[in-house]
């Protein structure tokens, strides 16, 4: 990893407008989150349904429309060109210039996005002709066909449509295609959740190549696997409640989480796994509050079993607590 960022949130509030018949509530799905993405890392963002990963996603690549509303916060996207504060562009000017070209991004529901009627090649050049208008089709054609074969894709499923694919080809399409006009990041929500696990890992083998080879710099990969994640990735941020609890190296996580939550996390997910099978299966108790109406102080409290009177009364700030660790729990704060 480098220390050169490519992405910085600061404070960020996303909050949704939802209304059921007379009422009328605001979900608070990213509440003051603030995070660094660097040059050459693969970050997991990990945690229970629920807790704003997806949001999160949404928010790193400004694609924000309602009912989501960006409340507050920075989000600064570190491009070839300079830096750009995204929250203070319309959508029109981060469609044309920064998505597909400095930011790409995979979504949940990718794999079945594909419009079924047209064949792959009509689905990339409509969507790079979104980016570059007067780019011709069989320039498009030379640069996926140049782009599947990099990354071992069989060139005869250009000319394919998408029902005629598996969904794991499927997905590694998807893939070589949003990272057709080489993007610095990719964010990727869900890739393998709705594939059997030797498809998955050829997924993920699809992931670390278009790394390997600096097609992209770095990758953003939101999942509640934390198995799947911990293949492939550097890092990992743990989301509860709308809010980052803890950042730490894949190892150290996986080896000593910091954050109570974290720990039960990893735990219940990652039991047949040596150096948790050691520490035993930890099962959280209870649900993850109402994202309108969050519980005071540590959102968390509610579940842990350390939970102190500050913990009830005080929110607890994200701190770092060695190097490259940072934790959001009054646990770890100096008396
Ligand atoms: N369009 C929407 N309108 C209102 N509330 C929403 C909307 N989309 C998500 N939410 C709420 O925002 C919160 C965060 O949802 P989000 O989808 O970001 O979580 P997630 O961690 O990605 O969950 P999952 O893993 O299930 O996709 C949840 O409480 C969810 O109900």
């Amino acid at each position: 990893m480098s220390s050169r960022p490519l992405l910085e949130l600061e404070d960020v509030k996303a909050y949704y407008r939802q209304v059921i018949g007379p009422w009328k509530r605001i979900v608070r799905a990213v509440d003051g989150v603030s995070l660094k993405i660097y040059e050459r890392e693969i970050v997991g963002i990990v945690g229970e349904s629920g807790c704003g990963k997806s949001t999160l996603a949404n928010v790193m690549m400004m694609n924000i429309r309602p009912p989501l509303m960006l409340i507050g916060g920075s989000i600064k996207l570190y491009t070839s060109k300079g830096i750009v504060n995204l929250e203070k562009y319309d959508r029109s000017y981060i469609k044309s210039s920064i998505w597909g070209k400095e930011i790409a991004m995979v979504p949940q529901s990718a794999l079945n996005a594909l419009m079924p009627t047209l064949k792959i090649k009509q689905i990339v050049y409509d969507a790079v002709r979104s980016h570059i208008p007067d780019i011709k089709m069989e320039k498009v054609v030379e640069l996926i066909r140049n782009r599947f074969r990099e990354l071992g894709l069989p060139e005869i499923a250009i000319d394919m449509y998408p029902f005629e694919l598996s969904g794991g080809m499927r997905q590694r399409a998807v893939i070589a295609i949003s990272t057709l006009l080489n993007p610095r990041l990719l964010v990727v929500d869900e890739p393998t959740s709705a594939l059997d696990v030797v498809t998955q890992k050829a997924v993920i083998k699809t992931f670390k190549d278009v790394f390997d080879r600096e097609i992209i710099k770095s990758l953003v990969f939101i999942t509640h696997d934390i198995a799947t994640v911990r293949q492939i990735a550097t890092r990992i941020i743990v989301m509860y409640a709308g809010k980052i609890v803890e950042d730490s190296p894949v190892d150290d996580i996986i080896n000593k989480p910091l954050h109570p939550y974290s720990e039960g996390l990893i735990g219940s997910v990652l039991t047949p796994e040596e150096e948790v099978k050691k520490r035993g299966i930890k099962y959280i108790p209870g649900q993850p509050p109402d994202l309108s109406n969050p519980p005071p102080g540590c959102r968390f409290h509610p579940r842990c079993p350390f939970a102190m009177d500050i913990c009830r009364r005080e929110e607890p700030p994200l701190i770092q607590v060695e190097s490259g660790r940072f934790v959001s729990c009054w646990l770890y704060m100096k008396k």
